[in-house]
């Protein structure tokens, strides 16, 4: 990985009316890296990235990509920069995807093969025009769109959002197979899951901000606790198992009859918690103990319940 970023931005500011959507947030982007910015509905990922992508402007801060001020270099970074926006916002409705295609892979030096991006992103030699495309058939253009040119650096607004579990994991060979030829990836997602698994860098934001960042791994070993999982009859009296636990767990019944007990797990925290499943007469099904995975941090930072992702 070379060392200069491919986008930094520092103490970005964006403000409509008198509400924040990006209030102070700073990040950096290695170049070659997945790059995924998690976080709830509102806020400010997409805001981010358009002034990412030149489509606004900042009222304050700083934002390098591949070096350039995206507000004033606009013309120097369309060539080297691919931009997907959330549900292919923009494309004219009447086109068919190989027309679009074909037209925007004209802008370009060296683009993509226009059947093969077609036939790679899974829409095959698909005629009809893009108002009667599905959705997902929809996401796939977008995505298509953005790689044509042959970017040095991909900007994804939700680029798996209504895509079936086939094509999501098509998406993410894809999204991998470009970091591997040393493509720089942003993307915006709300699946935790597939930040986890694919991303290199997850970055939470919340109310304009970076709450967190790092790997996958640093944001889940950076929390001591693990959980053990089980399960049992519904409505046991989490109470009482909570008084029988060191100070510090936190015992919950995630759905009806799923337990969860958050602690610095050890040896004598399982035989208490086995031995008040004995003395109460239940059998703890599929007992795991495991690490908090990335949505369990991610919850517990943004304040689980505040907002569904
Ligand atoms: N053009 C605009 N005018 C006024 N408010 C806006 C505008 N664009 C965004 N906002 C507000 O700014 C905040 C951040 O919006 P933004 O779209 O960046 O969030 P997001 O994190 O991408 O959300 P989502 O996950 O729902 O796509 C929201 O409160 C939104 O309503």
């Amino acid at each position: 990985m070379s060392a200069a970023p491919a986008v930094e931005i520092s103490s970005l500011v964006k403000r409509y009316g008198t509400v924040s959507a990006v209030d102070g947030l700073s990040l950096r982007v290695a170049a070659g890296s997945i790059t995924a910015v998690i976080g709830p509905n509102g806020a400010g990922k997409t805001t981010t990235i358009e002034i990412c992508e030149g489509f606004r402007r900042p009222d304050s801060g700083v934002v390098r990509v591949l070096g350039l001020d995206p507000s004033r270099d606009g013309a120097a970074l369309r060539p080297r920069v691919g931009v997907m926006l959330q549900e292919g916002a923009g494309f004219y409705p009447g086109a068919r995807p190989a027309e679009l295609l074909t037209h925007l892979a004209r802008l370009h030096a060296h683009p993509l093969d226009v059947a093969m991006l077609m036939s790679r992103v899974g829409l095959g030699d698909l005629r009809a025009p893009l108002r009667r495309l599905s959705g997902g058939e929809r996401q796939r253009v977008a995505l298509a769109a953005a790689l044509v040119g042959r970017p040095e650096l991909v900007f994804l607004d939700e680029p798996t959002a209504g895509l079936d579990p086939a094509a999501r994991r098509s998406t993410w060979a894809l999204l991998a197979e470009l970091r591997s030829a040393g493509v720089t990836v942003v993307l915006t997602t709300h699946l935790i899951d597939e930040a986890e698994r694919l991303a290199d860098h997850v970055v939470i934001v919340d109310a304009g901000r970076v709450l967190a960042e790092g790997t996958p791994a640093e944001l889940t070993s950076g929390v001591s606790d693990d959980v053990i999982r089980f399960g049992g009859p519904p409505r046991l009296d989490v109470a009482s198992l909570r008084a029988a636990l060191p100070d510090g767990a936190v015992v919950r019944e995630v759905t009806p009859g799923a337990y969860e007990v958050a602690a610095v797990v050890d040896p004598r925290l399982l035989a208490t918690l086995t031995s008040w499943c004995a003395a109460n007469d239940i059998l703890a099904e599929g007992l795991q103990v495991g690490h908090r995975s990335l949505e369990d941090v991610y919850l517990e930072l943004i304040g689980a319940g505040r907002s569904a992702p």
